[in-house]
């Protein structure tokens, strides 16, 4: 039996790059998103990755992206919802333009495609289908500089639910939350040791652990509706 590809949204760097890549060392086809055209695609490309470009900024930009999707396969084992932006809220005339965007990359972008592209993962032939959504741990705790972000990251935790209870028992619908993960390229020796110090594990583990979760929900029939936290221990703190 031929494999449905998994749908990777942004792709391209960090989280999702790692992601994409582990899944080509399993053999896994793998079709994924990117906003910005850059050279380490070629990379992917060269490994059999099937990029296509995807701006979640409007909603006519989602449904290009829907119908490109679905003019590029007949099916998909899978559907990772890791494109995001990690905007912090703006003080000034551009506040409700931020949230905007904030809120269809992280909750339009995924409801629209899990609406949409239904039909793909109902057409894919192998035991089991799902649908990633990464979120936040500080859905369950706000922000005071990311407020919109952290707002819509809790409505894809709140629309991880109602897929779920709609979609089951043929896909599966979970939640990855993390806390910090990966630095970004600015972050200094001294924001690292903070940030650190934020969790019980004390440490920034990498993406590696990321995979493992998403492989974890992969591979697992019986689990859906659950947001899993992958925070070292942050609720706690
Ligand atoms: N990194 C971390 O420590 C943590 C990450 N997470 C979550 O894990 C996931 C992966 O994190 P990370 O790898 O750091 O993510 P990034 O910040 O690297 O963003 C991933 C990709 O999202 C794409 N993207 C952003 N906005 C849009 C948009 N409007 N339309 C289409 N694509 C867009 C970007 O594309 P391009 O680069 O092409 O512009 C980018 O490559 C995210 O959902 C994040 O919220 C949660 C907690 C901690
Ligand atoms: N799209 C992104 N979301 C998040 C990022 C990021 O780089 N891109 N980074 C974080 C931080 O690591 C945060 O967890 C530190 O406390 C959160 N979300």
């Amino acid at each position: 039996m031929s494999q449905s590809p998994i749908l990777v949204t942004g792709g391209a760097q960090r989280l999702g790059r790692h992601c994409v890549e582990r899944l080509l060392d399993d053999g896994q086809p793998v079709i994924m998103s990117y906003r910005r055209e850059r050279e380490s695609l070629e990379a992917l490309r060269r490994r059999g990755a099937v990029t296509l470009a995807a701006d979640f900024s409007s909603e006519a930009g989602i449904h290009d992206f829907i119908a490109r999707l679905k003019a590029q396969t007949s099916s998909l084992r899978a559907i990772v919802h890791n494109a995001s932006d990690w905007a912090p809220d703006s003080l000034d005339d551009d506040a409700g333009a931020n949230f905007e965007r904030l809120f269809r990359v992280h909750m339009q972008a995924p409801y629209l495609i899990n609406l949409h592209a239904r039909e793909l993962l109902d057409a894919c032939q192998e035991p089991q289908r799902d649908i990633i959504h990464m979120t936040d741990y500080v859905s369950q705790k706000g922000s005071r500089k990311h407020a919109a972000y952290a707002a819509t990251k809790a409505g894809l935790d709140n629309l991880t639910l109602s897929f779920a209870a709609m979609y089951a028992p043929d896909i599966q619908v979970n939640a990855i939350a993390p806390a910090l993960i990966m630095l970004g390229e600015g972050d200094d020796e001294a924001y690292a040791e903070k940030a650190k110090a934020k969790s019980l594990m004390a440490k920034v583990p990498g993406p590696g652990v990321i995979y493992q979760t998403l492989r974890y929900l992969l591979d697992n029939d019986f689990v859906t509706g659950a947001i899993l936290p992958v925070d070292g221990g942050r609720h706690l703190r």
